[in-house]
Order: structure tokens, then C-alpha cells, then sequence
């Protein structure tokens, strides 16, 4: 993978950017379009590997959280998959992205000195822009692999995904869509069962990962 993200990188934002000693054994970087099932799939991973292993890093995370402090809104609403999230999803992502322009690498850096990058195994469920895949890439290369989960307009609509311009046609949304060679193509589409089955290899390489 490719890595010029034009961070800069300090003590703060290397390898050792986490509030751990020791770096991540395993970065798995998630992407896919709204409904797609990101937050399903990293839940149904973390489920599976345990909270004391595996933690789940959102690069949305410390974004919603200064945005709900700046403009007074309610922060659980915008961390789950709610109608009030979607109201503020455009201004959140223009607000993102003013401060992205200044520092690509800004919300990577956040995300991973958060508490849960104490754990080895990361699951970064939000890349939605090639600078954040390059930057994962650049200081976590040798662990990082990439994955893209998938799911038919038709699925994506009966889990209440409405296209809307100005968002679904955008950077956020359409900024990895083509130029990353991902490592797992999840289509998640189906039955638990489907799903299971293409975890299963990701699992087997988490395990290899952790040497057990
Ligand atoms: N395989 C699945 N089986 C059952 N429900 C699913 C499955 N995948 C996703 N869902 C449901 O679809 C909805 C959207 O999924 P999720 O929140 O994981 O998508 P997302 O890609 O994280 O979306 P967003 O970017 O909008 O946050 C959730 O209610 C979730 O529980
Ligand atoms: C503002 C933004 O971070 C919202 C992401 O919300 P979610 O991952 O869909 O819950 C999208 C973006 O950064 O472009």
C-alpha cells in the first residue's frame, strides 16, 4: 500500500502513537457505504475475538465527539444508527473535512490514542478516504490489512439508507470506491451463515497475528 498522507510524523503520531507500550500485533481498516454493515461486522469480529483483545477504533469517534460539544448535541445519538445522526451527518462531514485539509491524519491519530488502543488487535471501522488507509498504512503498515464490506442498494435501503445528494456522492462516501486493492471483500448482503463464513478468514488471520 501506498503511503503519502503529508503528516508529518512526531512522537505522538508514530508507531507508537497509542497510549500502549507496545504497537498493535493486527490493524484490520474497514470501509464501505452507509448501511453497508461496518459497525455489524466490527461488532460481530470484536464479539468473537473479545473486548480484552480486540478493540474497535472509530475515526468517527473523536470527530462526533468535538462536533456534539461545539454545537451542543447529543453525542450517544450521534454514535448510533439514528435518524438524528443522519439529520447532521452533511455538517459533520464538512466540519471534518475543514480540519482533514489542514492535517490528513488527524482523526487517525485521535482515534488510536484512544484507551482501547491498549488492546493488540485494532478494528478501525471507518476509512472512508484514501488518506486514511495511507496513513495506517504509514505507521502501522507491517500489521495493517484492509477490508470492504458491501451490500446491494436494495439491502442498503431496507436497512434505511435513503441517497442523498451532497452526501451519498461525495468524498465520505465515494472516496474509496476505487484505487485501494483491499485485502477482504465482505458482501454482506444475506443470513448470518453467508456472513460467518467470510469471517472466518479474517479470524484464522487475527489468530496467525496473535501467534495462537
Ligand atoms: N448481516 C446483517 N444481519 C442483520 N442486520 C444487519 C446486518 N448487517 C447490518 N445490519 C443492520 O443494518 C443496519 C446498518 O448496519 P451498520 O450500522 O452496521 O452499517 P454501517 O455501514 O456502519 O452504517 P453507517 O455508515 O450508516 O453507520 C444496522 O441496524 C445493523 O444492525
Ligand atoms: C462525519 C462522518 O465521520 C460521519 C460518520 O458516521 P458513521 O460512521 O456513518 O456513523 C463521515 C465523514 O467523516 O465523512
Amino acid at each position: 500500500m501506498a503511503a503519502p498522507d503529508g503528516d508529518s510524523p512526531s512522537p505522538s503520531s508514530s508507531s507508537s502513537s497509542s497510549s500502549s507500550s507496545s504497537p498493535p500485533r493486527c490493524v484490520l481498516v474497514f470501509s464501505g457505504k452507509r448501511k453497508s454493515g461496518k459497525d455489524f461486522v466490527t461488532d460481530s469480529l470484536r464479539g468473537r475475538l473479545g473486548g480484552d483483545v480486540c478493540a474497535i477504533l472509530r475515526l468517527s469517534g473523536p470527530l462526533k465527539s468535538q462536533f456534539a460539544k461545539e454545537h451542543r448535541l447529543q453525542l450517544d445519538k450521534l454514535l448510533d444508527a439514528s435518524d438524528y445522526k443522519e439529520r447532521y451527518r452533511g455538517d459533520m462531514i464538512r466540519w471534518g473535512e475543514a480540519r482533514r485539509s489542514a492535517d490528513p491524519g488527524f482523526f487517525c491519530r485521535l482515534a488510536t490514542q484512544s484507551d482501547g488502543a491498549r488492546c493488540p488487535v485494532w478494528l478501525i471501522s471507518d476509512a472512508r478516504r484514501r488518506s486514511d488507509v495511507d496513513w495506517f498504512a504509514r505507521h502501522h503498515g507491517a500489521v495493517t490489512r484492509t477490508v470492504r464490506v458491501s451490500a446491494s442498494d436494495d439491502t442498503r435501503r431496507k436497512r434505511g439508507w435513503v441517497f442523498t445528494p451532497g452526501i451519498d456522492d461525495m468524498e465520505s462516501e465515494c472516496g474509496l470506491d476505487s484505487g485501494v486493492q483491499w485485502d477482504w471483500n465482505i458482501r454482506n448482503d444475506g443470513s448470518d451463515g453467508d456472513l460467518d463464513s467470510q469471517l472466518q478468514e479474517i479470524l484464522s488471520h487475527v489468530e496467525l497475528q496473535l501467534g495462537s
